[in-house]
């Protein structure tokens, strides 16, 4: 059946149904960044699947996000002699061995026994910063214990209670992390339809938001629309962290934001699940960028699959991207290992790319080699 001189991966042979239809079975082991979702999807329950997937409303923001990538085009580079390209970069938390950082992402021990600490270890091995997330299913300490060689950032929605705020911000210092990331596109929870139909309110038993304990309670994650620049500027005299907004969409925020002593923007539309129909996140990137003029580092997240996504995002000014689901889909279908080969994957990919576009780091990349097709 397999011609002459070709190979074929273990469990990918086609085989011929008797009327006559070729049917190639799903890989038995994923490939691709994408393909980890197929896996995870087959390990988790309908409802937690449905919660990490999901987005807000119509889901037309977290199609887009895909979408637009798709929608740009790169134009390589030739002959340019740039040898074996370099993939590390400067972060205002560090050094990152790759511009692919693990977003916040909530409730991973949904998705592994281990949680958010196999996850930090995957981080770690990959030499990239992990963002815990203020929802984390273990406190943040021991995230950091677990994984003592990862670089963390901590992601914090400001409390409306700036005690609590306080700390929060004491429990990320004192765990080791190097920056906070402040979520600000969530002054309310998005419209979550696929959590509505499937009644997924609560963690299940022994499951909780570790960081959000208090006495002997545990708090609920408040998402006030009370919070202000006046906030930011609260937390900027409370701690020496850099400070990083997340969630930032239009560029008169962004130069607001440059008053309040921030040290990097995330664009970001939370993987479309706060306020659906925002555009793309890398569609919201350009203007951004040119609202920053390069006084901080801006960095994006949303929709990035590949590695020729991330030399897309970079080219247009992001100083590094950071990815949501695959590494939830890796966790779910193999725990630390699993997040570790989709983090290697997309290493090996940015790195690839950058070769085939004559470029020997991030560096080399510009906006003239990104085209917009009309696809
Ligand atoms: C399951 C899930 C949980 C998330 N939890 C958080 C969170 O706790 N805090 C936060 O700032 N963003 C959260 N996000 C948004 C991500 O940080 C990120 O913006 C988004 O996932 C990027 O899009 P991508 O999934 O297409 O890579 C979450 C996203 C997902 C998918
Ligand atoms: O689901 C999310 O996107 C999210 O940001 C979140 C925030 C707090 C608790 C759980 C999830």
């Amino acid at each position: 059946m397999t011609g002459v001189g070709t190979t074929r991966m273990a469990g990918e042979s086609p085989h011929v149904t008797d009327t006559g239809t070729r049917v190639i079975p799903a890989p038995a082991v994923p490939w691709t960044p994408r393909e980890f979702e197929a896996a995870a999807r087959a390990r988790l329950a309908p409802e937690h699947y449905d919660y990490f997937a999901g987005g807000a409303g119509d889901e037309v923001t977290v199609r887009a996000n895909e979408a637009a990538f798709g929608r740009l085009s790169l134009v390589p580079r030739v002959l340019r002699g740039a040898g074996r390209p370099r993939t590390d970069v400067t972060l205002p938390g560090g050094r990152a061995a790759m511009p692919v950082l693990v977003a916040p992402t909530a409730f991973h021990r949904l998705a592994d026994p281990e949680g958010e600490r196999a996850t930090a270890r995957a981080a770690a091995a990959a030499g990239t910063v992990m963002i815990v997330s203020m929802a984390s299913t273990v406190a943040v300490g021991e995230v950091a214990a677990a994984a003592p060689e990862a670089t963390l950032w901590f992601q914090l929605y400001v409390q409306p209670d700036m005690a609590f705020t306080e700390t929060l911000v004491r429990r990320a210092e004192a765990a080791g992390c190097r920056a906070l990331v402040v979520t600000v596109d969530s002054p309310a929870r998005g419209l979550r339809d696929r959590e509505r139909r499937h009644g997924f309110w609560d963690l299940p038993e022994g499951m909780a938001c570790e960081n959000l304990r208090d006495g002997g309670r545990v708090r609920p994650i408040v998402m006030s629309p009370e919070i202000s620049w006046e906030h930011i500027d609260l937390l900027r005299e409370m701690t020496t962290l850099p400070i990083i907004l997340k969630g930032v969409a239009h560029p008169a925020d962004a130069r607001l934001a440059l008053g309040h002593g921030v040290s990097g923007l995330l664009v970001s539309n939370h993987g479309g699940r706060q306020l659906d129909t925002v555009p793309a996140a890398v569609d919201l990137l350009p203007e951004i960028v040119a609202a920053v003029g390069g006084a901080v580092p801006v960095l994006m997240d949303g929709g990035v699959r590949r590695g020729t996504d991330v030399l897309k995002a970079m080219a247009l000014g992001a100083g590094a991207v950071a990815v949501g689901r695959p590494v939830i889909w890796g966790l779910a279908a193999d725990g630390e290992r699993g997040v570790t080969r989709v983090l290697d994957l997309l290493r090996s990919e940015v790195e690839q790319a950058l070769t085939l576009c004559g470029c020997a780091s991030v560096h080399d990349l510009d906006p003239g080699m990104v085209r917009r097709s009309c696809r």
